[in-house]
């Protein structure tokens, strides 16, 4: 379980959330400029909040109280955003391979597994320019796979794909969850696609929980 409770001041309002997500799929939805960012940054730990608490189970991430503040290449948490920021100049393997933190023998079986599950296994010797948005889609989702994270954080990861890739890879994404099963936090702007992956859904306005929440799933539920 994945608990958030923190607070930062920021450019025009106060960051001010607490939730907390099992092993599946939160979706953060809210107008653009709402903080669902900054909350993925935080739980990456890229941003560190005023005060407040962040654990996955019982391991604390950030305890203001405690004075704590586990940094981001110790926190077992990936991070994907749309970029997808992956080595242009590098084949699929490399970058797939540069998500582990430190080999293992089973790191093998891992990745094999990933390339399979993500039906990339053709592309392994491939540049990154030479894919697809779809393709380096996938080779991002498997490296951010091969870290063995315990949480996973996906920032509009489907946004620049056409509907079909898109789609597709909302359902890869589903099945990789259910197989996974860590906690997903997800930022997305299509409703669609919030209804489709999401288990349980926070609606932001202003940096907190929005009102009414039950309304607002059930609109979204409903459309
Ligand atoms: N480190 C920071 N310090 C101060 N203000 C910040 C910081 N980072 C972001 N902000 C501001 O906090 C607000 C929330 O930004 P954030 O990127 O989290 O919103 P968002 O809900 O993800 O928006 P979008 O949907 O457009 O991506 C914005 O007004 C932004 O300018």
């Amino acid at each position: 379980m994945l608990r958030v409770a923190v607070k930062k001041k920021l450019a025009d309002f106060t960051l001010d959330i607490q939730f907390s997500v099992a092993n599946n799929i939160l979706v953060l939805l809210g107008p653009s400029g709402a903080g669902k960012t900054t909350i993925l940054r935080a739980i990456a730990g890229l941003l560190r909040p005023d005060e407040g608490t962040i654990a996955h189970g019982e391991r604390i991430l950030f305890s203001s109280s405690a004075k704590m503040f586990v940094p981001p290449q110790l926190r077992r948490v990936s991070y994907m955003f749309q970029e997808f920021a992956l080595f242009p100049h590098m084949d699929v393997r490399t970058n797939i391979w540069y998500g582990v933190k430190k080999y293992h023998k089973d790191a093998n079986e891992l990745y094999e597994r990933l390339l399979a599950l993500l039906h990339i296994e053709h592309l392994a010797a491939r540049y990154i320019d030479n894919l697809s948005g779809g393709e380096k889609q996938r080779v991002a989702l498997a490296r951010a796979l091969m870290a063995e994270p315990e949480i996973l954080l996906l920032d509009e990861p489907l946004s620049a794909l056409d509907s079909d890739t898109r789609l597709e890879l909302q359902e890869e994404l589903k099945r990789i969850q259910g197989l996974w099963q860590i906690p997903f936090v997800l930022v997305t702007h299509d409703r669609a696609e919030a209804k489709a992956l999401g288990d349980e859904f926070l609606f932001m306005e202003k940096g907190r929980q929005a009102e009414h929440q039950p309304l607002w799933q059930d609109a979204l539920l409903q459309c």
